[in-house]
């Protein structure tokens, strides 16, 4: 924790000597580190900078003593700080050496969050994997082979039904990471672009829940969707569909005048359930689910993604959630919860 800007000191002795005056009162005691600055070192593209670390957030976080500082990508992380927090989402191998290095020689910093949990979800196979493991409905094979010619054979032995979602395995922040086809016949199957995932298209209404997860806080927002694909459209469609990237950029169904079988959001317990078992299974706290309803069931659910440090800003009071987050990580440092497992 970093003193304020308020307490200036000219020296190392007149600072010995004010921590020695400091009578050990709680009260005072809890003041002061009321008072102290939490410092939040970040780590993020300027694409990422501007999307997420927006005005309301710095003024908020600034109200409850807790400032942004950019790290230098140039220079020695070590050499910069001292930080509570390290927020960051970086992609390639050279960073997350730099990260690991500092996590070794800075325990007492919180890193938001650890490089190797982040990985695990930047590969939808070891993503989906926690997810099948809580015996979730899923309906996905993992086609790793460079040669797609044998991707039918795939298909048919997994069971998996007509039309199919196929999505690149690795996600890397890359446009082409992003790049999703609808496959709806089995000769096409072999102009795919492995390795890649292949789900079940599962109609859900054009709507799916975006579930945000920042530390213990639980948001879900109503996204647009790819729309159902009917019977007769499946009949008549063949080859591989591209489409475009879906629910990052579309609008909130939040306010739509929708379906309520389609607008219901998922049962709360189910996505506390969800949430704690995600957050223990991945070692992640700033991660979003996105979830679909099969259209025509009222509790068929299906996680078809997860995405880790998501576009928070999104999420209305994020600003707030975000910096009562930052806050309890600290607050659980102090009263030694194992709230902060970085
Ligand atoms: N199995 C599925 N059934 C029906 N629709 C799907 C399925 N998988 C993906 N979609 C549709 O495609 C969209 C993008 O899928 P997904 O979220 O997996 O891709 P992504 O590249 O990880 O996107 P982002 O990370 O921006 O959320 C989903 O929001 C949904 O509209
Ligand atoms: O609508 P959301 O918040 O899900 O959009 C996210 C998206 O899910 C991914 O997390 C994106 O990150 P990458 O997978 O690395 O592309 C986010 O982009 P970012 O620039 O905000 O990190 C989207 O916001
Ligand atoms: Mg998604
Ligand atoms: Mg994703």
């Amino acid at each position: 924790m970093r003193l304020n800007g308020e307490i200036s000191y000219r020296n190392e002795e007149e600072e010995n000597e004010r921590l020695c005056s400091i009578d050990i009162d709680d009260e005072k005691f809890s003041k002061e580190e009321e008072r102290r600055k939490l410092v939040v070192g970040y780590a993020l593209t300027s694409k990422k900078t501007k999307s997420f670390l927006q005005p309301k957030l710095e003024g908020l976080a600034r109200n409850k003593g807790i400032s942004f500082v950019p790290i230098d990508q140039n220079r020695p992380l070590s050499d910069q700080g001292p930080f509570d927090i390290v927020l960051h989402k970086l992609s390639g191998k050279e960073w997350r050496r730099v990260l690991e290095d500092y996590r070794q020689n800075h325990p007492e910093v919180t890193v938001l969050d650890p490089p190797d949990a982040i990985q695990h979800v930047y590969n939808r196979q070891s993503m989906l994997q926690d997810v099948a493991d809580l015996n979730l409905s899923n309906s996905y094979a993992i086609y790793n082979e460079k040669d797609p010619l044998s991707i039918p054979d795939v298909v048919a032995n997994s069971g998996l039904k007509l039309p199919l979602v196929a999505k690149p395995l690795v996600v890397d922040g890359s446009a082409k990471s992003h790049e999703l086809s609808l496959a709806f016949d089995n000769c096409c199957l072999s102009k795919l672009d492995p390795p890649l995932v292949l789900q079940e298209f599962v109609n859900h209404g054009g709507v799916l829940f975006k579930v945000y997860i920042v530390g213990e806080a639980i948001k879900v927002v109503r996204r647009f969707s790819l729309p159902d694909v009917s019977k007769r459209e499946l009949l008549n469609s063949t080859g591989v569909l591209q489409f475009p990237r879906v629910s990052c950029a579309a609008a909130s169904a939040d306010n739509a005048d929708l379906d309520p079988a389609v607008a219901e959001l998922p049962p709360r317990p189910l996505l506390e359930k969800l949430a704690k078992e995600l957050r223990r299974r991945l070692g992640l706290r700033l991660f979003n689910i996105d979830i679909i309803r099969e259209h025509g069931t009222r509790d068929q659910f299906y996680v078809i993604d997860i995405n880790y440090f998501p576009g928070l800003a999104k999420v209305p009071e994020y600003e707030h959630i975000f910096t009562d987050f930052l806050l309890s990580l600290v607050q659980s440092k102090y009263i030694g919860h194992p709230a902060d497992n970085s």
